[in-house]
């Protein structure tokens, strides 16, 4: 679903990923762990083309990014659900409106009871016409995922969804991740949280993905 072939990247300084070669599997549910600054959203971006490696190839739905035209990159993108670290919303538009807003820009209209019933199971039902800035942080981190998975992905990628929630949200948020795991998605999540790691290994077979001196490699089960 999404393969790196000795990928590298470098932002014009040193070289800041390099010898990247890993696969994720389509249904598998992925952590990528890493000390600050390791790179952990610089490879989410390369997972899911928002920028191109140095070297090396990366593949997303068995195409080579490098061959895909900007309307296929597009849509490319549209099978890839992102969680952003630092997540933004337009602060006039109800919490609904920003849910819906991929469907709006692809120029779909959208089941209002879709709509309704996505904003539930994220338990955000009751707040479908709040604005933004009176959501709090879980709120926010439960409307972004929301958001990212309107359009139903086949891979949803979350840069430290649980970053600024405290444990409680932190483990709402891993069963909604988790749900959509056992519907099949693809997940792939950056975090520091070893403990939210261990949790979710004990509900679904995750893997850990741990950046150290440039290279991603897959670690033991040691956690
Ligand atoms: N657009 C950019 N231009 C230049 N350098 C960048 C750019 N984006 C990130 N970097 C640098 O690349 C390195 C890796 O950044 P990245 O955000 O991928 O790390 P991270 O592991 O996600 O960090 P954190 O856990 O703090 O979010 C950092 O040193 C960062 O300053």
């Amino acid at each position: 679903m999404i393969a790196f072939e000795n990928v590298a990247y470098n932002y014009g300084g040193g070289e800041l990923l390099s010898e990247v070669s890993l696969r994720l599997a389509p249904g598998s549910f992925h952590f990528l762990t890493g000390p600050s600054g390791a790179g952990k959203t610089t490879f989410l971006k390369l997972a899911y083309a928002d920028l191109l490696p140095t070297s090396g190839h990366v593949t997303l739905f068995d195409r080579e990014v490098r061959s895909l035209s900007r309307d296929e990159i597009a849509h490319t993108r549209r099978r890839i659900g992102v969680v952003h670290q630092d997540v933004q919303f337009l602060d006039h538009m109800p919490l609904a409106a920003n849910v819906q807003l991929p469907l709006t820009v692809a120029g779909k209209g959208g089941d209002l009871a879709d709509l309704k019933d996505l904003l539930t199971w994220v338990g955000l039902g009751h707040l479908a016409d709040a604005v933004p800035p009176s959501l709090s942080g879980g709120e926010r981190q439960r409307a972004a995922l929301a958001r990212a998975i309107i359009m139903d992905p086949d891979v949803i990628i979350a840069d430290e969804p649980t970053g600024n929630v405290d444990w409680e949200m932190s483990l709402r948020l891993l069963t909604l991740l988790v749900e959509l795991n056992r519907m099949g998605k693809t997940i792939v999540v950056a975090t520091h949280d070893l403990n939210l790691i261990r949790q979710a290994k004990a509900q679904v077979p995750a893997r850990v993905l741990r950046i150290a001196r440039r290279r991603i490699q897959l670690a033991g089960a040691d956690l």
